[in-house]
């Protein structure tokens, strides 16, 4: 490009970073106004909240009033927060107000226009877009289309225009540092750029080399049901953060962050990803892993974690048992469904509810009240009307037993301090006479002594899943010492990951506890480490969620590869969806040209994936005679590298055996399921802490023949480990290398010494 129209360019981007800073000038007075209004309002606020209640229709007006307060209160927080919020994108315009222009001339208009699309949209006084927010639907113009006719849509339906020309920027500090202009959707040359960089601590955003087919699944507004199947470093979590900025902008009326939810796979990943919502100005969505999500809703027993499993199938080498598929599979969720369906008050597993050992409501009583209740009512409201009615009984209760002779006693031996804290919000003026006041104590005794009891008919206690579904796995063809092995786990307070989803899904579909109808969006990254029993159960408990899925299928851990195509029938059929669709990445980012090729020369179908075109270094395979002769080769290397090593393990066991060898010689830290976050350093850690994350320069431990001795097991770990790699990858082997490498036609140089 001219270095005229460079100039003018700058110009353009001084111009309006002038007119942002002025609006940030403003915008700073504004919210200093904001922020001593929200003061104000709470210094009388809790100037108003320590009113004395001297008469009922006092009170009755204070509270009234309070109400009002406590709105106002929150409405100046958000006023707060939201000046707050358009000053930091304000900010971050300044630094770099867009990254892309578009030239497009509708038909029947005369003229051409320019646009400039940035991370949000900047009017002048006048109302002028200087920039477009990235989510406009005119801004889709930049990501999808090459120059010449294309669409857009409009409020009033799609507008035909003709794409005159497409320039993309790199600025920043408010100076443009590189600008060209590109046919393609969005160039080569400045992914080229941003994919050669070093690795980042946290994710970085892509929203100015997003790709056409990124774009599809990020501006996805139709499908109940997004199954997106995407090769390593294809971007499917980048644009899993895109898509839910973008969703957040396109429903910002009636989305809010809280009200999606994200289920990472782990710790570290999530922590790795949070920056980049807050770097599109908006807020991150809920995240959580399936062990939390479940240990939550199983207090009280220790669930088996995803880890657990993985370091168990590990070590002992063989494939997910048949036990395993069978308590994940489709048949076995509808299984349990049709046993719910048609099961008997008789074989529901109710529980005493018992109060200092002894019993306080049978189960027999409560099966009474149970099958009191119409036949046709489903089980789900049978449950909460017993509940609704084991409440009633126990207020009665507290009522009848506020005159018993115990309660007295007590009233006598309390302190003063302790009769006022019984008193709580009462002043003794409210009550009409002594009796009033001596009542009032006495029922607050009595429900202290009696919360544990609420506690346990609210929380549903009163039904024991575990019984139920060792009743459920008695009826289905399971080995009677898998049943006893259930019971025994049960004894020591814990449960298997495979028992976890079939048992909270039947408690829920009985007992109707466990739904969220709020959450509007649910998104499964690593889709593939999730069975379809644990994918039906989280899409039951967001009944109102559309869903999606994303992942890898050949990143399966320790287990055997499933079709995308297969799941998306299993859950079209399972979760009777309408509209649902399957969305493929084959090109991938993350690696260099070298490393990917490496990694596609070891899948059955790794034609399929498309190298990004970044020249790195070949793959070094490393093979020595024995441990020792490894491990000094490992160091040596670790000591040599100009960047950061990531040693990747298969498992646990082998990352703390080989870091008990390192740590005193080399500056590095093991990672464990407990980290949240990846120290500037040296790592080591086992492939499934790895997941979802990437690193410059990665060795991967001991790939021999022994190692990886079950070849269809274990391809989708090397997979996941060579794909970590960014820019350097070294393969070290003890003995002969495994089979998986083996066949491989791919280049790679080889330092042996046996
Ligand atoms: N359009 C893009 N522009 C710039 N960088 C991109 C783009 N798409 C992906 N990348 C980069 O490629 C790398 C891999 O992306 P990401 O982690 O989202 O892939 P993934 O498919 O989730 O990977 P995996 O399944 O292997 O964990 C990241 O560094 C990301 O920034």
């Amino acid at each position: 490009m001219s270095p005229k129209e460079v100039k003018l360019e700058q110009d353009r981007v001084d111009s309006v970073v002038n007119k942002i800073k002025q609006k940030i000038i403003t915008t700073n007075e504004e919210y200093k106004k904001a922020k001593q209004e929200t003061k104000n309002v709470q210094t009388n606020y809790s100037n108003n909240t320590s009113v004395n209640y001297f008469e009922v229709d006092d009170r009755i007006e204070t509270s009234a009033d309070l109400q009002q307060q406590r709105g106002l209160v929150n409405r100046v927080v958000e006023n707060e927060s939201i000046i707050n919020n358009q000053l930091k994108k304000l900010k971050d315009l300044a630094n770099s107000p867009y990254f892309g222009r578009i030239d497009i001339q509708d038909d029947d208009d005369p003229d051409i226009e320019k646009l400039y699309i940035g991370t949000s949209s900047f009017v002048d006084k006048d109302q002028n877009f200087l920039v477009y927010d990235w989510r406009a639907p005119i801004s889709s113009i930049y990501y999808n289309g090459t120059l010449g006719e294309t669409s857009y849509q409009t409020p009033v339906g799609i507008q035909k225009t003709d794409l005159k020309k497409k320039r993309q920027f790199s600025i920043k500090d408010s100076k443009i540092k590189n600008v060209f202009d590109t046919n393609e959707t969005v160039g080569d040359e400045m992914l080229q750029n941003v994919l050669g960089q070093h690795n980042d601590e946290k994710m970085q955003n892509i929203v100015s080399t997003i790709q056409k087919e990124q774009n599809d699944i990020i501006r996805d507004t139709k499908s109940d049901l997004l199954i997106v199947q995407g090769v390593a470093g294809s971007g499917k979590t980048s644009t899993l953060l895109q898509r839910i900025a973008f969703l957040l902008y396109h429903s910002r009326d009636s989305l809010d962050a809280d009200q999606i939810v994200l289920f990472s796979p782990n710790k570290l990943f999530a922590r790795y990803i949070s920056d980049v919502l807050p770097s599109l100005g908006e807020r991150n969505m809920q995240q959580v892993t399936f062990s939390e999500f479940v240990s939550h809703r199983l207090e009280g027993l220790k669930v088996e974690t995803i880890f657990d499993k993985y370091e168990s199938s590990s070590s002992n080498n063989k494939l997910d048992s048949n036990l395993s598929e069978i308590k994940g599979s489709y048949n076995f969720t509808k299984a349990i469904e049709k046993y719910c369906e048609n099961i008997k008050s008789s074989d529901i597993a109710f529980n005493n509810l018992t109060l200092d050992g002894e019993v306080y409501f049978s189960k027999k009583h409560i099966k009474n009240i149970y099958d009191k209740l119409p036949k046709l009512m489903k089980s789900q409201d049978k449950f909460l009307n017993t509940k609704n009615t084991l409440i009633k009984e126990l207020k009665n209760l507290i009522n009848e037993s506020i005159k018993e002779p115990w309660v007295d006693k007590e009233i006598d031996n309390l302190s003063s301090e302790q009769y006022h804290d019984l008193l709580k919000d009462y002043q003794i003026s409210m009550f009409q006479d002594e009796i009033d006041e001596r009542n009032h104590i006495a029922k607050s005794i009595v429900r202290k002594k009696l919360q544990k009891i609420y506690d346990a008919i609210f929380n549903g206690n009163f039904f024991d899943p575990y019984i139920q579904y060792l009743n459920f796995l008695s009826t289905e063809n399971i080995y009677s010492d898998e049943i006893d092995n259930f019971s025994n786990k049960l004894e020591f307070h814990k449960i298997s990951l495979d028992d976890v989803a079939p048992t909270l899904y039947l408690r829920s579909l009985l007992t109707g506890d466990g739904q969220n109808h709020k959450i509007k969006y649910l998104f499964i990254d690593e889709m593939q480490d999730y069975s379809i029993a644990q994918l039906t159960y989280i899409k039951h408990s967001f009944p109102n969620a559309k869903l999606n899925l994303i992942g890898d299928s050949e990143q399966a851990l320790f287990k055997k590869v499933e079709k995308p195509e297969e799941l998306l029938n299993n859950l079209n059929v399972a979760f009777k969806t309408k509209r649902s669709r399957l969305i493929k990445l084959n090109r991938s980012y993350r690696s260099t040209y070298e490393i990917t090729n490496l990694a596609k020369s070891i899948l059955l179908n790794g034609n399929e994936i498309e190298a990004f075109n970044r020249r790195g270094e070949i793959p070094k395979i490393i093979i020595r005679k024995n441990y020792n002769l490894a491990l000094n080769d490992l160091i040596n290397r670790i000591k040599n590298a100009e960047k950061n090593v990531a040693i990747i393990t298969k498992n646990m066991k082998e990352a703390k055996e080989l870091y008990s060898n390192l740590y005193n010689k080399i500056d590095l830290t093991l990672m464990s399921d407990k980290d949240r976050s990846l120290p500037d350093q040296n790592v080591i850690m086992p492939v499934y802490l790895a997941k979802g994350l990437e690193f410059d320069n990665v060795i991967a431990w001991n790939i021999s023949k022994n190692n990886y001795s079950n070849d269809k097991k274990l391809l989708g770990t090397l997979y996941t480990i060579i794909t970590r790699a960014m820019h350097t990858l070294t393969l070290i082997s003890i003995g002969e290398v495994s089979n998986i490498i083996k066949k491989s036609k791919a280049d790679f140089t080889i330092d042996y010494k046996m």
